[in-house]
C-alpha cells in the first residue's frame, strides 16, 4: 500500500472542515443560501468545505483556496447513498472539489471496494472513504482511500447493530478510536453537535472533524430548543 497524505488532507490536519448541505425542499437548499452559509463558515474560521453537489461546489470554488471535500448524494429509496458512481465523482473533480467522498459501506459496495480506488484514479483526487463500521474502514483504507470518515455510523444496518446500546444521538467516538488505534487517517463526522465532542475527537487523534447541521441546519437547531420549551415537554 502507498499511502502519502495528500496535500489537500495535509492542509485539513487538525481543523475543522463545516459541511453545508440541506435537504431538497427546505429554505436552505438554495445555491445562494449555501453560499452564505459556507462564507460565513470560513469567516468563523473553517478550515475546509463538504459540499453536496456540484453545483454547490462550482459556487463555492471561486471563494476560498481551502480545501472542498464534494459528495453528491442520491437516494436510494431507503437513504442517501454518496457518490454511487465514477461519473458523479467525476462531475464533482471538475467543478473543482479536492477530495472526493465515497460511501464505502458492504451495504452500497459489497464487494466492489476496489472502486475507491477506481474513483480515485479517474478524479486525480483523494478519496475520502465514508464509512460505518471499522471492517469497512480497513477495506477502504486497502483499496485505495486516503482518509476514513465515520460519516455513515449509525445509518447502515451493521453499524446500528454494533452501536447497539450506545445513543444513536451521539457521535460514534468508538468507531473513531478503533480507526485511529489501527494507523489510519480518520476524519470524525456524524452527530458532533458541541465544541466538548469536537474535543473529544481530536483528543482521540483524528486527522479533522467535520461538523454539519450543528452549524448549518437552523431547522434541525431550532427543534432542539424547542424540545426543551415547556409547552413542549408538557
Ligand atoms: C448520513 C449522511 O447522509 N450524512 C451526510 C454526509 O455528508 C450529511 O447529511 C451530514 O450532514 C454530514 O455527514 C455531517 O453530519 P452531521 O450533520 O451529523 O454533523
Amino acid at each position: 500500500m502507498t499511502h502519502h497524505l495528500p496535500a489537500a488532507l495535509e492542509a485539513l490536519t487538525g481543523g475543522l472542515v463545516v459541511s453545508v448541505q440541506a435537504d431538497d425542499g427546505t429554505p436552505v437548499r438554495n445555491v445562494e443560501v449555501i453560499a452564505a452559509l459556507a462564507e460565513s463558515a470560513l469567516l468563523g474560521g473553517a478550515h475546509g468545505l463538504r459540499l453536496n453537489g456540484p453545483d454547490d461546489v462550482r459556487r463555492l470554488r471561486p471563494v476560498t483556496e481551502l480545501p472542498i471535500i464534494g459528495l453528491h448524494k442520491v437516494h436510494n429509496g431507503i437513504r442517501n447513498v454518496i457518490t454511487p458512481e465514477i461519473g458523479l465523482a467525476v462531475g464533482l473533480a471538475e467543478a473543482g472539489a479536492d477530495i472526493i467522498a465515497v460511501d464505502a459501506t458492504v451495504e452500497q459496495l459489497g464487494a466492489r471496494f476496489d472502486m475507491l480506488r477506481e474513483i480515485a484514479d479517474a478524479t486525480r483526487r483523494p478519496v475520502m472513504a465514508d464509512v460505518s463500521t471499522f471492517e469497512e474502514g480497513v477495506l477502504a483504507w486497502e483499496n485505495g482511500a486516503s482518509v476514513v470518515g465515520t460519516t455513515l455510523s449509525g445509518y447502515t444496518p451493521e453499524s446500528r447493530r454494533a452501536v447497539g446500546a450506545g445513543s444513536i444521538d451521539d457521535p460514534d467516538l468508538r468507531l473513531v478510536a478503533e480507526l485511529v488505534a489501527a494507523g489510519i487517517p480518520t476524519m470524525a463526522e456524524g452527530r458532533y453537535r458541541t465544541p466538548s465532542q469536537v474535543a473529544a475527537a481530536f483528543d482521540a487523534g483524528v486527522l479533522a472533524v467535520v461538523v454539519g447541521g450543528a452549524i448549518t441546519d437552523p431547522i434541525a437547531i431550532t427543534r432542539r430548543f424547542v424540545d426543551l420549551a415547556s409547552g413542549a415537554r408538557a
